[in-house]
Parts: C-alpha cells; structure tokens; sequence
C-alpha cells in the first residue's frame, strides 16, 4: 500500500535533478571558503533574501541557534512567541548553547503585540538582564502555518531598533509565506537583521537552511558554526541540490498550498471538523467522542496515511511536493469512511 506522509514538509525527497547535480557538484574544502558550489549558494541565497551576506548550516535549528548565539551575549534576555519553534522546539539550546534566558510573550495568532514587547522589553536596571534580540516566525508553524503580513513584521521590527534590540526572523517557511501574502520575500523580511530559511522542507532540498545577515554578523556566525562542528568540508554535494531548491523549487509552493485547500474543502467527516487551513498545514479537530486523537493517528497509519499530533485533540496535515491530487482525493476518501 502506498504511504501517504502528511506529518510534514521535512519529509520531501530530492528532486532527479537534485540527485543528479549532485553527484557532478564542483567541490573543495568549505572551511577554507574554497567550496565553490557552496559560495555560489550562499551568494544567491543572500541575494534572493536582500541580505549581504548568507551561511549553509545543517538545519534551521542550527540557524535559529547561530542567530540567537551570534545577537546576543550570555545572560541576556531574548523576547520571543510562546508558541515559537526556537522556544518550543529547539531543546533548550538557547539556554545551554547561547546561555540567554526567554521572555515569552503571546503569539498564538502568530505574532505578539508590540503592546507586549514594548511591556518586555528591559529598562535600565541594576536587576534587569538586557534584552539582547526578539524573535519572530514566518509562516508560524504552532498557530497552524499562518502567514504574518508584512506591516505586522515591520512594526515588532521598529519597535525593537527603537530600543536597539536586532531582531531574527525565524523564516524556516518563509516562502510558504510569501506565497500566501503574494509578497516578495525581500519586502517581507527587508526590516529583520537576519533570517533564517529552510531548505529541506517545501524546497525540497535533502540537508540544510540558510542563515541570512549583515557581512559582519555572517562572519562571525561562521566563527560560531565551527565551534559547533558545522564547518562542512565538500559540502557542495549539498549546495548544489539546495541550488536546485531556491532556483526552481519556490514558484510551485502554490499548489502545496492549493491542494491543502483542497483537503480543507474536501473533509466531511463524523471523527474530524477542519480546525483551520493556512499556507500548506491543514488542522483538524478530532471529536474524541469518537476517537481518542493518538487512537486515530494509528488507525489512519494503519491505512496508509501518517499525519501529526498537534494539541490534545489536534492533527496537524501538511502538504508538500511528494503530495498529489490523487493522495489528497484518497485522504478526504478514508476520512469519510472513518
Ligand atoms: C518554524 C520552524 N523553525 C525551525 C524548524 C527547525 O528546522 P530543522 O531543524 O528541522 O531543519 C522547524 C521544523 N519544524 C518541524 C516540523 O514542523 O515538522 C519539527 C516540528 O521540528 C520549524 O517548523
């Protein structure tokens, strides 16, 4: 039986193309800087994203750390989403890596107020920790994949520099986003000091994120990469796929997102109501009448069909490239029958 796998959009595989410029990749030692498929990525990734300069890292937790490490200073604050990956997701390395401290504030629609960051933000205090960096997060993968607009990212922005706080955009879907806002990526992360976007998940690249900033903020992020051991050495084996990736892989983001839609349309069901659908994540509600949520994880597995856990009584559907038409048409099928 075929397996549907819908728990995310990290799951995509690389492309023919991607396997095959791969295995031709122009290579060197990139701790050297004499990678050339690794410089030429770099080069085009900070270009495409309006910054001076970009770094290949292994996974956009790696990026979000190397930001938050490479902002701030130990025991600074940094004011962040509650509901944000780096608070949620990322082990706690902004305590045991970058030794800084949360301050969480609200963002379950996907983005705070600058009514509660201006409320967080440290004063001068013989007490007070300095707030070293705010982070935000676009699309925002907790609040189901909503997309930020623009202003919203601009206004957090000045309200921060306001204070001289930088600020880091947690763009791992950042191209989800910009699909949906039908926005140019430069526009929409243009206020940010640096950003973080994700290769291997709706671009479909095999390995790697991108960390995007200033020249100087980039050097010594790449400083900070190789005390963690993230100084790649033929890495243009990876560069050349996730070239592949931005170059040809971001225009098509729109059917991801078309055939989420399509799901969210096509659900009528007794065990699940849609929750909510944005960019590719569709969330469904389970009536756990019926169906405890992990009971009906494994049932759908049983069938063929692997989606996440994404509250208590929530499943989280996300589409990507290895989704099609057919795959959605047999979801909304086995759903019905549940
Ligand atoms: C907003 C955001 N920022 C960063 C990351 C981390 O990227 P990786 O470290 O997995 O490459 C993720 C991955 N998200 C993954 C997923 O959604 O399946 C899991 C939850 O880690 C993310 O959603």
């Amino acid at each position: 039986m075929k397996v549907i796998d819908l728990r995310s959009d990290t799951v995509t595989k690389p492309t023919t193309k991607m396997r095959e410029v791969m295995a031709y990749a122009e290579v060197g030692d990139d701790v050297y800087g004499e990678d050339p498929t690794i410089n030429k990525l770099e080069q085009k990734a900070a270009e495409l994203v309006g910054k001076e300069a970009a770094l290949f890292v292994a996974s956009g937790t790696m990026g979000n750390l190397l930001a938050v490490m490479t902002h701030t200073q130990p025991g600074n604050e940094i004011i962040l989403g509650k509901n944000s990956h780096i608070f949620q997701y990322e082990v706690g390395g902004l305590a045991k890596l970058a030794g800084v401290q949360a301050r969480t504030l609200d963002d379950s629609e996907g983005i705070f107020s600058t009514k509660d960051l201006l409320s967080a933000i440290r004063g001068e205090d013989i007490h007070y920790p300095e707030s070293g960096l705010v982070c935000l997060e676009n699309t925002h993968n907790k609040a189901g994949g909503v997309a930020i607009p623009k202003n919203k990212i601009d206004e957090i922005s000045k309200t921060a520099h306001q204070h001289n706080i930088p600020v880091h955009l947690d763009g791992a879907r950042i191209f989800n986003a910009v699909t949906e806002l039908e926005e140019q990526v430069i526009d929409l992360v243009a206020e940010v000091d640096s950003v973080m976007f994700c290769l291997s998940k709706g671009l479909a690249a095999p390995v790697g994120s991108i960390l995007a900033g200033t020249q100087e903020f980039i050097d010594k992020a790449r400083k900070n990469r190789k005390m963690l051991g993230g100084g790649m050495r033929q890495a243009g084996i990876l560069a050349a796929a996730a070239l592949v990736a931005i170059e040809e892989m971001i225009d098509r983001l729109a059917l991801d997102h078309d055939l989420a839609k399509k799901l969210a349309e096509g659900i009528d069901s007794k065990v699940v109501t849609l929750e909510s659908v944005n960019s590719n994540f569709v969330i469904l509600k389970v009536n756990e009448q019926l169906y405890d949520t992990k009971g009906l994880i494994t049932e759908l597995d049983r069938k063929g069909i692997k989606v996440s856990q994404f509250g208590s009584d929530l499943l989280r559907v996300v589409t990507h490239k290895d989704i099609s038409k057919e795959d959605i048409d047999r979801v909304i099928d086995i759903f019905s029958e549940l």
